[in-house]
Formats: structure tokens, sequence, C-alpha cells
């Protein structure tokens, strides 16, 4: 390319010239000012007026490789590039060129072949190595699993149906971790905005076309489908079950031939030794509900369904598993269902949201968008949500470190001593003893809001006026949307929710800061194992599993946020013995946390200052 000396003199060429090496510096200089259509043009005039022996003519195609690249017409700028090393087979330049090009044509093997050639050529070429070490590294990534392996052709297969039945994805590609872990990452860079992948609606399985199927059809007739505890679930797993037995015959075959075949990280297939890892966490008898819940409704299904026992109740668990780990919820032509999009459900989890999908009937097909750029050989994530790791766990397999969506369930009753709960019951119209949460480690989330109104209600043991105030007042405030109401309010029993109840009195809320500690202190006490000990097993990493691993984060997820539970109650019940001057004083001493400044300044400052 042109250097900057050079360009003066080609200020004085008359862009009229037929001059070859005239030409080429009058593209050299468009190219410099982005005029690449303009460079194209010089450089082309330049090879026709070329004579046979012209010495620069391989440079001409080279430069024209150049701007062509820039216009990103890749098949033009390899043509040439090929073009500019047939004529002169030393030219290390052409070869990086044909290289870069090659990269963008994402034909990986060649790309390396001639970057690999350009260093030959000239050994001290800085560009030409860097090339060479990032298509390297991009081919070493992209083919940790050889192509030979049964997994890789499975999903090349998958690729070519997708492809034939035209399902659009040029961006993306899959890459292998290992033969069953696999994910998809860019293969060139993606801006925000653009849509990255079309399944077309025929290449996706509706729960419609489970209801259909021989099997489901049956179950549709007997009625199946209003009792069983994860209708969804249970019918698209039975499709892929039918599905299954087809083979080749099915028109799915290809999708269904990369679907994973072993579970075993998931909590409900865990060994006993896996499963002891469980021992005290709440997330155990989570586990155990599900299998329970699963047999249920497979049972169900084989009552009236008889040739369903020809799929075993493992089968059919592991299958259950399999759909809620990759189905996706969508609209289509204006009718909410649930199914399968292949490729799609290759993205694997992370946050933030980092892409969006959605069905589009106007585009006939399921789409996702990107919503920032991302990178080349970036892997491209979906995000599952705000999740607590018992239901990533649970429901995929897999676990979130530093997760920030953890939750542990607490079940807070009335105090035994409370005469007044059913009062109190009656007040909120919900006659059951006990409300079941799901406590985190920020006390300025909405869910923890919700616990500490509910604690305060059921620890509530002074002026029962006071609560029918909140009750009358929330009654009549409170607008509804519910449409039945005429007067665009609740119904006054159905005003007091208990769960927007503020600070009453310092007595009820040291009452609410003990009973929260001891009911995380009784959690706590269940594990056979500290939460040290537990971060300490995790440092150590000796003889851990995947499985045990991911115990290991789950359970002590779980109790970092009793602890901070306990910790906070701790502080708070100190601060509701300061005045007003020392929390000040205090706060700026003590080391807290975002939450448990935010509570001192909206719970336990109020408070002393009402009291
Ligand atoms: C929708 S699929 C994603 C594609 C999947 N990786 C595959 O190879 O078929 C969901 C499964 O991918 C895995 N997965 C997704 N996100 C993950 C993450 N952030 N960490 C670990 N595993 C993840 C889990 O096994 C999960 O059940």
């Amino acid at each position: 390319m042109g250097k900057g000396k050079k360009k003066s003199k080609s200020k004085q060429i008359n862009k009229n010239t037929t001059n070859p090496k005239d030409l080429k510096e009058l593209g050299n200089k468009a190219f410099l000012n982005k005029l690449y259509e303009e460079a194209i043009t010089y450089y082309t005039k330049a090879i026709d007026n070329a004579a046979d022996d012209d010495e620069d003519k391989h440079v001409y195609f080279s430069n024209r490789a150049a701007a062509y690249f820039e216009m990103k017409e890749y098949e033009k700028s390899l043509e040439d590039a090929a073009k500019s090393v047939e004529i002169k087979d030393d030219f290390a330049k052409g070869y990086i060129r044909k290289a870069q090009a090659e990269r963008e044509l994402l034909l990986g093997e060649e790309s390396l072949t001639s970057s690999e050639k350009a260093i030959e050529i000239d050994p001290d070429n800085e560009h030409a190595r860097e090339l060479y070490e990032e298509c390297k590294q991009e081919w070493d990534d992209d083919h940790t699993v050889e192509e030979s392996n049964p997994h890789k052709q499975r999903f090349n297969r998958l690729e070519t149906w997708l492809k034939e039945g035209g399902s659009k994805y040029e961006k993306l590609k899959i890459r292998f971790y290992n033969p069953i872990y696999r994910g998809v990452h860019a293969a060139k860079k993606i801006r925000a905005g653009e849509e990255i992948l079309l399944i077309p609606k025929e290449q996706i399985i509706t729960l419609e076309m489970a209801e259909e199927s021989p099997i489901g059809a049956k179950m549709m007739y007997h009625n199946v489908k209003p009792k069983l505890l994860s209708p969804k679930h249970g019918f698209l797993a039975t499709y892929i079950l039918q599905e299954r037995l087809k083979g080749e015959e099915s028109p799915f075959h290809p999708f269904i031939d990369i679907l994973p075949k072993t579970f075993e990280n998931f909590p409900i297939f865990f060994t006993e030794e896996e499963r002891a890892y469980l021992e005290g966490s709440p997330f155990l008898a989570q586990v155990l509900e599900k299998i329970e819940d699963i047999k249920t409704d497979y049972d169900l299904i084989c009552s009236v369904v008889p040739e369903y026992s020809q799929f075993t109740l493992n089968e059919f668990s592991e299958i259950r598993m399999m759909v809620s780990s990759r189905i996706f919820g969508m609209n289509i032509d204006g009718k909410k269902t649930d199914g399968f999009v292949p490729m799609a459900d290759m993205l694997n989890h992370k946050r933030p949201k980092q892409t969006s999908w959605t069905y589009s009937d106007e585009k006939h097909g399921f789409v996702i968008e990107a919503l920032k750029d991302i990178g080349r050989n970036e892997q491209v994530y979906d995000s599952y949500g705000k999740k607590c790791n018992s239901r990533f766990f649970l429901n995929y397999g897999f676990i979130v470190e530093n997760n920030d969506g953890n939750e542990v369930p607490l079940k807070i009753y009335y105090p035994e001593s409370d005469d007044k709960k059913d009062m109190k019951k009656e007040m909120i119209g919900d006659l059951s003893d006990f409300k079941k949460f799901r406590v985190t480690d920020n006390f300025n989330e909405g869910s923890m809001h919700e616990f500490m109104s509910w604690m305060r209600f059921v620890e509530y043991d002074e002026n029962i006026t006071l609560l029918i105030d909140y009750q009358a007042r929330a009654a009549s405030q409170t607008p509804v949307n519910d449409s039945d109401s005429e007067d665009g309010y609740n119904d006054p029993n159905k005003g007091f929710k208990a769960k927007d109840l503020p600070p009453l009195s310092i007595r009820n809320e040291k009452k609410v800061l003990l009973r929260m500690k001891l009911e995380a202190a009784k959690v706590e006490a269940g594990y056979p194992t500290t939460y040290e000990e537990d971060l300490a097993l995790l440092e150590a990493d000796e003889g851990l599993t995947f499985n045990t691993r991911n115990v290991l984060l789950m359970r002590s997820g779980e109790k970092k946020i009793l602890r901070h539970l306990i910790e906070t109650a701790d502080i708070m019940l100190r601060y509701l013995d300061y005045g007003l001057t020392e929390t000040r004083k205090q706060m700026k001493e003590d080391k807290l946390k975002k939450d448990q400044e935010v509570y001192i300044k909206k719970v336990i400052q109020p408070l002393i200052k009402m009291s």
C-alpha cells in the first residue's frame, strides 16, 4: 500500500492516466481516503492496462483485494488475493490478504495455511505472525472435538438440515467444550441490533404437535392435561420419546439426535453419595419433590394410556428434565405455546442479557437479536433470567457462581403463643398457619420487604387496632387490578395482604429480628458443615466432581444468605438500642453492607424517632 511520502507524488498524477503504476498510486490515494470504490476502479484499470511482464501486477491485485476487504466483499477479496500469489508465489502480503479474506469467509483451515505461508516467506513479518496466531487459536478452539467424533458429526447433520430448511445464522458457530457440552460463539463480529438467528416455524416442535402425536392425542382424549403437574413438559417429553423411536424416519431426527444423552448433572439423578452432600439443605426436599412429581405424572399417563409403559420411568424422567432445560415459551400466530427451537436452544446462560428472542409472525420464525456488540469468537449467551441456584440446579443441572439471585426457602408460622392469630388470619383472608418465603441476602429487595412485613404481622402482639387501621387504609387505598370491582377499589377483606406493613414499634421490630435470627440459625444448624468449611472445601478442590462442586456452591450460597440474616439481625438489634445520634456515629464506624445501611435509615432511625 502507498506510504505517506508517495502521497505527494500521486497528487500530480493526471486522473486520466493509463499508466498502471500511476493508476495504482491513484488507487492508493483513494484507499487512504477510504474511497474504496474509487480505489477499486483505479486498481482495475491498472490491472487491465498492465503488460504481461509488469513486475507490479501482483500488487494491483493485492491492493484491490484490500479494497474489496474493506467493502466487506470477501469473496472478491479472496479471488484477488489468490490471483496476486498466483502471479508471485513468494509475496507474503498477498498471503496475508488471502488469509484475512478466508477468515471472514469462515474458511478456517485455509486461512491457517495462508497465514502460515506468509510467515514462511517473511519470518519477521509481525502482522503475518499475529494473524497466524489468531487463526491458530481460533482453529484450536473450534476443534476441541475432532470432526470424526460422532457427536460432532451429528451436529454437522443438524446444521445441514437447519440450513436446508431455511434457518439462518451466518454469524454464529457452535463450539464443543467437550463432546457433550456445547455453546454458541460469534463467527464474526456482531453489532447491537443485528438479527443473528432465524429458525422457521417448520423447524420448531410445538406443544400442539405433541398434543396431536399418536400418544399425545390419547392423553388429550383421556383428559390428562389438566391433571398433570407439569402438562407442557409431560407432553413435549412424550413427543420426543415417540420421535426418538422412529429414528431416521422422524422429520426431526437431526435435532433429536443432538439432544443430550446423559443427565447425571441433574440433581434428581444424583447418586446416593452425591445426594449426601445435600444433607441439611432445603434443596434436598425440592429434589425429592421433583422426583415424586415426575413419577406422579408418569403413573398418571400410564394409567390411562397403557402403551406408555413402553417408556420407562427413567427414560421419561430424563427427557422430562431435558425438556425443562431447553423449552421456550412463545406466541405463534397469536397463540401462546411452548416448544423446542433447534440451535436457539444451544445458547448457554449468562446475565446480564446480551440477546433477546421472540417468535415473529411476520418473519414466520423464531428470531434472536443481539442487544450488544459481540466480538468475534466470543460466546453468545441467552439470559435464562435472574434465578436462584436451586432453580438452575434442579431444572438445568448447573450452578451460577456468585449468583445474586440466590434464595433460601423459609416457612414462617404464627407463634404458638399468639392469641390473636385467628383474628389475624381472618383479617388477611388466609387461614393457613404459615407462609412460605424465599429469603435473599438483600434487604432492599421487594421479596425481603414482604418477608419483613409478614414477620411484623405474625410477631405483633400489641394494640391490634393498629393492624385493623392498616387493613382499613389498605382496603380503601389499594386500586384494584381486578376488573370485577365496580368502584375501582378492593374488597375490604382483600385490602390487607400483610405484605406492606411498615415497621410498627421498636418492640415489634426486635421480636422480628430475633425471630429471623432464630429461623435462619435453625436452618443453618441442620447442615453438617459450616459456611467456612464449605468455602475451604471449594478452595482446596480435592476430589470434587462437577456435581459435588456444584452442591458445595449451592449449599454455601444458601449459608451465605442465612449468615447475612443472622448478622443483620445482630447488628439491627444493637442499633435499636442506640439513640439517633449514636446510630449516625456507629454507621460511620461499622462496616455495613448497602442494604444494612438502608435498613438503618428506613427502619431503625424512623422507629427511634417515633419512640
Ligand atoms: C439450553 S441448553 C444450552 C446448550 C447446551 N450447553 C448443550 O450443549 O446442548 C441448557 C443446558 O446447557 C448447560 N448450561 C447452560 N448455561 C450454562 C452455564 N452458564 N453454566 C453451565 N452450564 C450451562 C446446562 O447443562 C443446561 O442444562
